[in-house]
């Protein structure tokens, strides 16, 4: 059984009088333990497809499954179930509680899931280079800390998959390799990653490459 399975995904956008078709038909299995990363151009669809796969949006057409249970047509609150059980996710904006500091979104994870100790958390910050970050209140972060914060949130419950919207956006090389090592390890104990990406490292480490136009997976 696939981790992660969506058929036929589509998701319109009304403005004035003009439709947006973000998603024409997508269809995407990500297998446990396998790291995929998801390319295109601005606009081609991935924020959509990411939210869509979280359960975060409602398709206009499809079905997404997690380890074999439907997510799309369901309840606000069995969605949300379903995240905190199987997913981790970081977004392009509010991964983090604002009023919350960073230990303490991470802890709220670690309840909400039921999963992750708080004893992990100095290690989990430190192999993202946020050591001595623990207390900061994410609005006295840069974006790049930010983002790896959120990161943080996301691994924090050792989830069954993995999305995440470009996380090495706002960071130099050397951080990035260190985000992307994180990324691999979650991969390798079992975890199925997607991650957003326009990094070409990132990409290279990936077992495979799902590139997105207009809407369509054009390859992957
Ligand atoms: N809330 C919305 N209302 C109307 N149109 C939207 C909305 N969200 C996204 N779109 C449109 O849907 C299409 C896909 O957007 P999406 O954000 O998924 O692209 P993306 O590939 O993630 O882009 P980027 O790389 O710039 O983040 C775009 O044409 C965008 O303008």
């Amino acid at each position: 059984m696939p981790a992660l399975e969506a058929t036929e995904l589509y998701r319109f956008y009304h403005s004035g009088d003009d439709e947006v078709m973000a998603l024409r038909g997508v269809a995407l299995t990500l297998d446990a333990g396998e790291f995929a990363a998801l390319r295109g151009p601005s606009g081609s669809g991935k924020s959509t497809l990411l939210a869509c796969l979280a359960g975060l949006d409602e398709p206009d057409g499809g079905v997404v499954s997690v380890l074999g249970e439907r997510v799309t047509r369901r309840s606000e609150p069995e969605r949300a179930r379903l995240r905190a059980r199987h997913f981790g996710m970081l977004m392009q904006s509010g991964n983090l509680f604002e009023h919350l500091t960073v230990r303490a979104n991470i802890r709220l994870q670690m309840e909400i899931s039921g999963r992750g100790r708080p004893d992990e958390i100095g290690g989990l910050l430190g192999g993202l280079g946020l050591d001595g970050l623990a207390d900061a209140l994410p609005s006295h972060l840069s974006g790049g800390e930010a983002a790896r914060a959120g990161l943080a949130v996301a691994l924090a419950a050792k989830p069954a998959i993995l999305l995440c919207d470009e996380p090495t956006a706002e960071v130099d090389e050397a951080t990035e390799q260190l985000v992307i090592d994180r990324l691999v390890e979650n991969c390798r104990s079992g975890a199925a990653v997607l991650i957003v990406t326009h990094s070409p490292a990132l990409a290279a480490r990936a077992d495979r490459i799902v590139d997105i136009r207009d809407g369509g997976i054009v390859h992957g």
